[in-house]
């Protein structure tokens, strides 16, 4: 978290006092790498402390975090657009240093997670470090399972090779379709391209980032949803209701801007009633991935991935979600020069498999205690055959030592 968080402040100050080209494209990437170390470890470090009970709403914080940031940024690119000496992109780029700021200082002050200080051998510390993380000195069974945890933990030697595993297949898998269908909701192209969308149905320039700041307005409120809701009805209901609310959305969204604009493009004048349609059901459609999609992304695979391959899980769930934004990113207007409104019909096929898939594949794991987390997949219909039962492979182990 130290390592993002300075790596993010420096790049922000290559690119608010960016003289030559190069120095916005190091900039860039100096807040890609912090971005990247940030979202390795934050989202695992609250699974790894929060209380089971309230771990999703805890983890959740994060995707509250990321949407709250996108909605100031809005906010604050709107007022800086207009600074009169063209400098205000410098403000804009710049700004990324108070978050920044915030991380570095958040590190510091943090306690190591219980489960990280019994991986470096200093288990009096952890037993510590719980015991005032949960406010009462009954913690010895979790310091049990978090000991139990970490010594398997330590017999893995190689947490790559490990994960490719049959054993692991279930978190393997996670890892890559919840991030690669996260990003194939569609969700960014609404974040990225908001203004040029709006401006596109008729809004003004300075109109179409109003919108964009409305979108990511309701994007911050509907995490609050989410947050109050999952640990009580659960993942996979979240999942599933977000994903039908993003479908019909995109579907009317479809619909509206195929009877205008049909392909080639040219709407005559739209009416004030049509814009209002169009953005209410964006903004709809946005609710639906932020009480969905976005948070869970995060929280169901840091709490899925057992100690022993945790931060390779973790690595290959960020890389595969950094990988499909950037793509998608790039893509997007060529997609939609080609493709025209039938883009939103691509992404609501996604919304439609990604539904499927976590309707198939994915179990519960509201209320279930993160160290004990293999019973999900073990008592699964489908990757019950992936994974071994504790005894199974206690007797397995006996078998090989023969
Ligand atoms: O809320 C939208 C944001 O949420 C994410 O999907 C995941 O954190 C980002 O890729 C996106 O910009």
């Amino acid at each position: 978290m130290l390592s993002g968080g300075i790596l993010f402040l420096v790049g922000a100050g290559f690119n608010a006092f960016a003289q030559k080209v190069w120095m916005l494209i190091v900039g860039r990437m100096l807040l890609g790498f912090g971005i990247g170390c940030a979202n390795q470890s934050v989202p695992i470090y609250v699974s790894e402390v929060a209380p089971y009970k309230y771990r999703g709403a805890l983890n959740m914080m994060f995707q509250l975090a990321i949407t709250i940031g996108i909605f100031v940024a809005n906010v604050l690119n709107y007022f800086f657009a207009k600074m009169k000496n063209g400098e205000g992109w410098r403000y804009s780029l710049g700004f990324a240093a108070v978050p920044a700021v915030m991380i570095i200082i958040g590190a510091i002050f943090l306690p190591d997670s219980p489960s990280s200080l019994i991986e470096r051998g200093k288990d009096e510390k952890a037993k510590q470090e719980l015991i005032k993380i949960r406010g009462t000195s009954d913690v010895d069974e979790e310091f049990k399972d978090l000991v139990e945890a970490s010594q398997s933990s330590m017999a893995v030697k190689h947490p790559w090779a490990t994960l490719l595993k049959r054993h692991y297949r279930p978190q393997l898998v996670m890892a890559i379709a919840i991030p690669f269908f996260q990003q194939l909701t569609g969700m960014n192209v609404i974040t990225f391209y908001a203004p040029v969308l709006f401006r596109t149905i008729g809004f003004g320039s300075n109109a179409s980032l109003m919108s964009s700041m409305i979108t990511g307005g309701f994007n911050a409120l509907a995490t609050f949803v989410s947050i109050f809701t999952v640990d009580k009805v659960g993942r996979r209901k979240l999942f599933l209701e977000g994903g039908a609310q993003m479908f019909i959305c995109q579907i009317v969204i479809t619909a509206a801007i195929a009877s205008k604009f049909g392909v080639d493009g040219n709407p005559g004048i739209l009416p004030k009633w049509y814009a209002f349609l169009v953005v209410g059901f964006i903004c709809i459609y946005v609710m639906g991935f932020a009480w969905s999609w976005g948070p869970l992304g995060w929280l169901v695979p840091s709490e899925i991935f057992p100690l022993e391959v945790r931060s390779a899980a973790q690595s290959i769930n960020v890389s595969v979600n950094m990988i499909f934004t950037f793509a998608i990113a790039q893509v997007f207007t060529s997609m939609l020069c080609h493709m025209k409104f039938g883009l939103f019909i691509f992404f609501a096929f996604f919304v439609l498999v990604m539904s499927g898939f976590i309707h198939k594949f994915l179990p519960e794991t509201k209320g279930v205690p993160i160290e004990e987390m293999s019973v999900v997949w073990q008592n699964h219909s489908f990757w019950k055959k992936f994974v071994k039962s504790a005894s199974e492979e206690a007797n397995a182990k006996v078998d090989n030592s023969c």
